[in-house]
């Protein structure tokens, strides 16, 4: 599942920049360009690619279960009730339902909609602000909003709310599109909690073991729900959680750390010291309990969790000091790994690109001016609906 960039990205300008967790401002028909072609990359090596916005607008096609979703949205845009969010209501109930979807997505500014009073807070607070509703510029990044894992879903709660809403629209399509819809698509945890978790943190490694992040985006209280509910309901036994730094250049794990084969992985050489990290391996335990082990030997627990004799660990920029850190900031540890040893990549990383090649992978390179700009790679920008079984 994909999301082709569209004017929310023309919503963003310097002063909002940094809330709205991207770094600059993509030159949009290049960025569309660049993404279609990542688009068509996928499909010319079998992938089925889905749209996100398309998905949402088909699971609103019924008037009430549109009417219920634009009464949450509003209120997650901070506008529960009011004037505003009356004018607001009738703007977008006034498009039919795709171009509604892409105008939440887009953001709605101020000199769209006429409104006869506003709040205090409006008038006072925020009166040079542009916008009624906020953009979403990172919803091309669909891998962090939702992940799906075995025969389930998770829906986040994201860290900042320049995201929360983006997941919205997942619980929307999982309830109401009708490729999910009653096809018992299990939820391992809903968008409602306090504690946070991103899909850029979730790494499923094989059908019982699932690697996480506990990172800047996803905390570890939701580490501990999300693997009781795994271990009650699910084939899965075992949930690797690795510690890394938390800031914005690593915010998820799959910044810095990407399954690529059966024994293969990316790895940025800066997450490990002297091939030392912090990792958590969480077992279900006697009465419901998790049993928690402390290891700091990554490749060693990879080895141990997945059953091989020797783990490849590839080191983005070829472990250079210079060249690591700058490929790594334009995602070159962000592979997508479409088959066992194949793989889509950003061009720019052509260092690490070569590696892989050495290493025995295929990659398959993809442009990436201004995509990355948004700060996040292959991987980031695709979301997986349904995995292969590909147990040996
Ligand atoms: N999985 C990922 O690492 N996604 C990249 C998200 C980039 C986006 N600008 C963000 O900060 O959330």
């Amino acid at each position: 599942m994909l999301h082709r960039p569209g004017h929310e990205i023309e919503n963003v300008y310097p002063d909002i920049l940094h809330r709205m967790l991207v770094d600059d401002i993509p030159y949009l028909p290049i960025a569309q360009e660049e993404h279609d072609f990542f688009a068509k990359t996928l499909r010319d090596n079998g992938v089925e690619v889905l749209y996100f916005a398309k998905l949402a607008a088909e699971a609103l096609a019924d008037d009430q279960v549109k009417n219920e979703f634009l009464e949450k949205m509003l209120a997650e845009s901070g506008h529960a009730a009011g004037a505003v969010h009356d004018a607001l209501k009738e703007y977008l109930l006034s498009m039919d339902t795709q171009a509604m979807v892409d105008k939440i997505i887009a953001g709605v500014r101020k000199d769209e909609i006429q409104t006869k009073f506003v709040s205090l807070a409006e008038m006072a607070e925020d009166a040079d602000y542009p916008f009624f509703m906020d953009p979403m510029p990172n919803a091309y990044f669909t891998r962090d909003p939702q992940a799906s894992i075995g025969e389930g879903i998770t829906i986040n709660h994201m860290t900042f709310k320049a995201r929360q809403r983006e997941s919205l629209f997942t619980e929307y399509i999982i309830k109401h599109n009708p490729r999910f819809a009653n096809k018992g698509v299990h939820v391992w945890r809903d968008r409602y909690h306090d504690t946070r978790i991103e899909g850029g943190d979730e790494l499923v490694l094989s059908d019982h073991v699932f690697a996480i992040g506990i990172s800047q985006r996803t905390s570890a209280d939701a580490i501990m729900d999300i693997a009781r509910n795994l271990f009650k309901d699910s084939n899965y036994d075992t949930v690797v959680a690795i510690h890394i730094p938390h800031n914005h250049a690593m915010m998820h794990l799959d910044t810095v750390f990407t399954m690529i084969n059966y024994d293969q992985f990316t790895v940025h050489p800066q997450i490990l010291d002297g091939g030392k990290i912090d990792t958590y391996i969480l077992h279900p335990g006697k009465d419901g309990e998790i049993e928690i082990q402390h290891r700091t030997d990554l490749q060693k627990v990879l080895e141990e969790v997945l059953d091989k004799p020797e783990i490849d660990l590839i080191p983005t920029g070829n472990g250079d000091p210079i060249v690591a850190p700058r490929e790594q900031w334009n995602d070159g540890s962000n592979t997508l790994t479409i088959a066992p040893g194949e793989v889509v990549t950003y061009d720019r990383n052509y260092v690490s690109n070569d590696l892989l090649r050495k290493h025995g992978i295929l990659v398959h390179e993809v442009r990436s001016s201004e995509l990355s700009r948004g700060r996040g790679g292959p991987r980031c920008m695709s979301c997986p609906i349904v995995r292969e079984d590909l147990t040996k």
